[in-house]
């Protein structure tokens, strides 16, 4: 539908009357910076102060101190990060004569009046909100462009034209959001904070309970919409939220650094960003598996075969055990193990936890034995060394152990994995074939599909006393090496070193006191933390034994979902949301759409959607593509043999159209490629010399680099300037999802390199 698409406004403003209204947005400029400097500065020195007094005092004035400290930290932060674009939007009001200034946080000056609304707060709905047919009492929407403190640009939209006099004239320029969906991309997402549309901020501020469910093509936001949210939500709701913090899953690593600025540039830091993979604090899944495997692990049934095995750990034995206890022949008898089995389970208690009733209970039975055949207790002392004679006697301990069997979730896991035996006895649900699947020697790495596994286990099993040591002891001595560190820096900065402090001696005095831990770090270092919300993104990656740990994480059932079905991964594909998000779909689930793909030109966007309804995986949801772009798509067909050739050549010949476009190295580019082709490609790049900015998988940062040489996984969620896509018959070995994806990455051009055929739906466009 290039036709519908966006183009920037043809009629210029006169010169005069634009520079008129920049000088005067720029007067305005200047006392907003003006009081965010007098406000960093009153900051800085009341930190300064409270530092001055130090970690002294009683330990209710050290806490409140380190209370006064905190806050002020935080607020010199955010006062810090929102330097860029401090200042984006002006509102002209019908019932009001002075002009609403909506910016990144809210100001006032010295006498209380508003210089600045912060953009999440109510008054600055109508900025997002207002259209000409619906003003809601805006008459003028203002854009004001700025590089550094300087005002380059204003555009206005008027909304209401029987009050064109009041306001005067009215400007018109490149557009600000076309401005944003043209720049150069430079491996980092930014915020849009200043361009956010009507349907976007609907979902933004959308209500903080509940399950939302964000869905939308490719470029449509759902990714800037998801960070807009978090961060709205902690401001609207911050009460709430900031003891308890927010949880932001991300598809990888990379798609974290990726999104790192964003928050941050919207003032807020507290907000635990993490992946699938590193959920679960101490374990890291570092291996890959075949798609298969993973889907095997991701079943629901999966629970229910974990809590088997679990249940597993705790036996009655066949017959009578016969125990030495000091040269005395003890009974343990089934129907006695079975009670104190069924008292234990009766608590409701973890397994490690409960061991402990099943252990006394057991232990009663066995010192009334004992008791009898020595011959009976004369007083309370007696009765309590007969009772540590039985508890400490090497039979009991071992007997105890084996109808009861501690164990850490990581331990079970492996047995399960490498014991057909015992995982055919637990896993009645999975088909032979699919136990097969499960099948890995011990001492295997974890993978991503193993963590929402190990985190059932680990609620089923509950913390395992020496394993917990052991962990709190590694835990302990990073920390106080991190202290002694620290206090080493505090003092070479103080110039304190003359051997009268040592850096021991502060680091004791710092953890007295403590070093604060912010909310974002506590939670991200205990598993059991349950956050305010959740924001998962590209949840249609997420298995349905992913979604209960997420779940498991928010007893609220706050989470903010956002993905796009299409775009998944793989050979099974879902239909619904509710075959996705397993339990979660049981929530009151909330759906919201997003239509205008502000990423990839309209050519290149309608393409993608042919290529996919031919292939019978039409998306639910049509995308509107904002803009379109003269020869944003171009097919170049060659040989097998000169397949890699010919993509280099591309690459080369591409690069050299991005220095001529955005200006010379600027751009991202990045080459899709079937899984497994990365080196081969990385090697024709470096045979052609555009080695230097060339990546293979495990180099350097993908996002550093100028050109990536990435497979269809590896880019989602990610965009860049061009994408050479070369053979998208292999990419659809991964499924019609990873086409999809890696056709919908550039903002500026798809060039196909292809020696197998073309899938049906190209040839009418290229
Ligand atoms: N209102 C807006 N103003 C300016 N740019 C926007 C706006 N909305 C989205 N964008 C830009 O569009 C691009 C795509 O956004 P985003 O990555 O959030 O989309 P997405 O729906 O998550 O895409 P995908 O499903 O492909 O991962 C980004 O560069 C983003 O900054």
């Amino acid at each position: 539908m290039p036709g519908e698409a966006f183009t920037p406004q043809q009629h210029a403003s006169p010169a005069a009357t634009v520079e008129a209204a920049v000088a005067q947005e720029q007067q305005y400029l200047e006392v907003v910076y003006t009081r965010l400097d007098e406000l960093r500065a009153a900051y800085r020195e009341r930190l300064v102060e409270v530092r001055r007094i130090g970690a002294v005092g009683t330990h209710q004035n050290r806490s409140e101190r380190d209370a006064f400290a905190a806050h002020y930290e935080d607020t010199l932060a955010r006062l810090e990060m929102v330097e860029n674009r401090l200042v984006f939007g002006r509102i002209d009001l019908r019932d009001d004569d002075d002009p609403r200034y909506v910016g990144r946080i809210g100001m006032s000056d010295a006498e209380h009046s508003q210089l600045l609304v912060d953009w999440r707060a109510p008054s600055a709905q109508p900025f997002y909100q207002a259209t000409a047919a619906h003003p809601a009492g805006v008459v003028r929407r203002r854009h004001l462009m700025t590089r550094g403190r300087s005002v380059v640009g204003v555009e206005d939209e008027l909304l209401d034209a029987d009050e064109v006099d009041r306001v005067g004239d009215s400007l018109t320029g490149e557009g600000a959001l076309f401005a944003a969906m043209s720049a150069a991309r430079e491996g980092r997402m930014g915020d849009i904070v200043a361009t956010i549309q009507a349907e976007q901020d609907a979902v933004i501020r959308s209500p903080l309970d509940g399950v939302l469910v964000v869905q939308g093509g490719p470029g449509t936001g759902k990714t800037a919409v998801a960070l807009h949210r978090a961060a709205y939500l902690l401001y609207a709701h911050r009460e709430r939220l900031a003891r308890s913090g927010v949880l932001l899953v991300g598809p990888s690593k990379v798609f974290l650094r990726y999104i790192e600025q964003v928050l941050p540039s919207l003032g807020e830091t507290d907000v635990v960003a993490t992946t699938m993979a590193d959920l679960l604090p101490g374990t890291t899944a570092t291996a890959t598996e075949a798609a298969e495997v993973a889907e095997v692990k991701g079943r629901t049934v999966m629970a229910q075969v974990l809590g088997r095995a679990v249940r597993g750990l705790q036996r009655v034995p066949d017959s009578v055990q016969e125990l030495n206890v000091e040269g005395v022949t003890l009974h343990l008898h089934p129907d006695d193990v079975r009670a104190a089995v069924s008292r234990a389970r009766r608590t409701g208690l973890a397994h490690n936890q409960a061991r402990e009733t099943f252990a006394l209970a057991v232990l009663d039975g066995l010192v009334k034995e004992y008791t009898v055949a020595r011959g009976g207790e004369r007083d309370d002392d007696e009765r309590g060394w007969l009772r540590e004679d039985v508890r400490t006697a090497r039979d009991v301990r071992r007997a105890v152990n084996l109808c009861w069997m501690p164990t850490t979730a990581q331990g079970l896991l492996e047995r399960l994995y490498a014991r057909p035996d015992l995982l055919a006895r637990h896993a009645r649900g999975l088909a032979p074939a699919d136990r097969a699947l499960l099948e890995r020697a011990k001492g295997s790495p974890w993978t991503v599909a193993d963590v929402p596994l190990l985190d059932e286990l680990a609620e089923l099993l509950g913390p395992h006393e020496q394993a917990e040591q052991a962990r709190a002891a590694a835990e302990d001595r990073r920390r106080q090496a991190e202290e002694i560190r620290f206090a080493a820096e505090a003092i070479e900065n103080q110039e304190l070193g003359d051997g009268l402090v040592t850096a021991e001696m502060l680091a004791d005095r710092f953890s007295a006191g403590g070093p604060r831990l912010t909310t974002a770090e506590r939670a991200a270092e205990d598993r059991s933390w349950t956050y305010g919300h959740v924001v998962v993104d590209e949840a249609q990656e997420l298995s349905p034994m992913a979604w209960r740990a997420l779940l498991r994480r928010c007893p609220s059932r706050s989470v903010t979902v956002v993905g796009d079905l299409a775009q998944r991964s793989g050979h099974r594909p879902a239909s619904s949301w509710a075959e996705v998000l397993g339990g979660a779909a049981d929530e009151h689930v909330r759906e919201a759409v997003l239509t205008v793909s502000y990423r990839t030109p309209a050519a290149v966007m309608d393409t993608a959607t042919e290529v996919m309804t031919l292939m019978g995986a039409e998306p639910a949801f049509p995308v509107r593509a904002a803009r379109d772009l003269p020869d944003a798509l171009v097919t170049s067909a060659t040989s097998e043999a000169d397949v890699l050739g010919e993509t280099a050549g591309v690459v080369e010949r591409e690069l050299a159209g991005l220095d001529a476009e955005v200006g010379p190295g600027s751009g991202r580019l990045a080459v899709i490629v079937p899984a497994g082709w990365q080196r081969a490609v990385t090697d024709a790049l470096e045979a052609r010399r555009v080695t230097s900015e060339a990546l293979a998988p495990g180099g350097a940062d993908p996002l550093d680099a100028r050109v990536a040489v990435v497979s269809a996984v590896e880019a989602k969620g990610l965009e860049y300037d061009v994408v050479v896509l070369t053979e998208p018959d292999g990419i659809l070995s991964g499924g019609t999802g990873d086409l999809y994806v890696a056709m919908t990455r550039p903002t500026r051009r798809l060039h196909v390199v292809h020696a197998g055929p073309l899938p049906a739906g190209f040839e009418a466009r290229s």
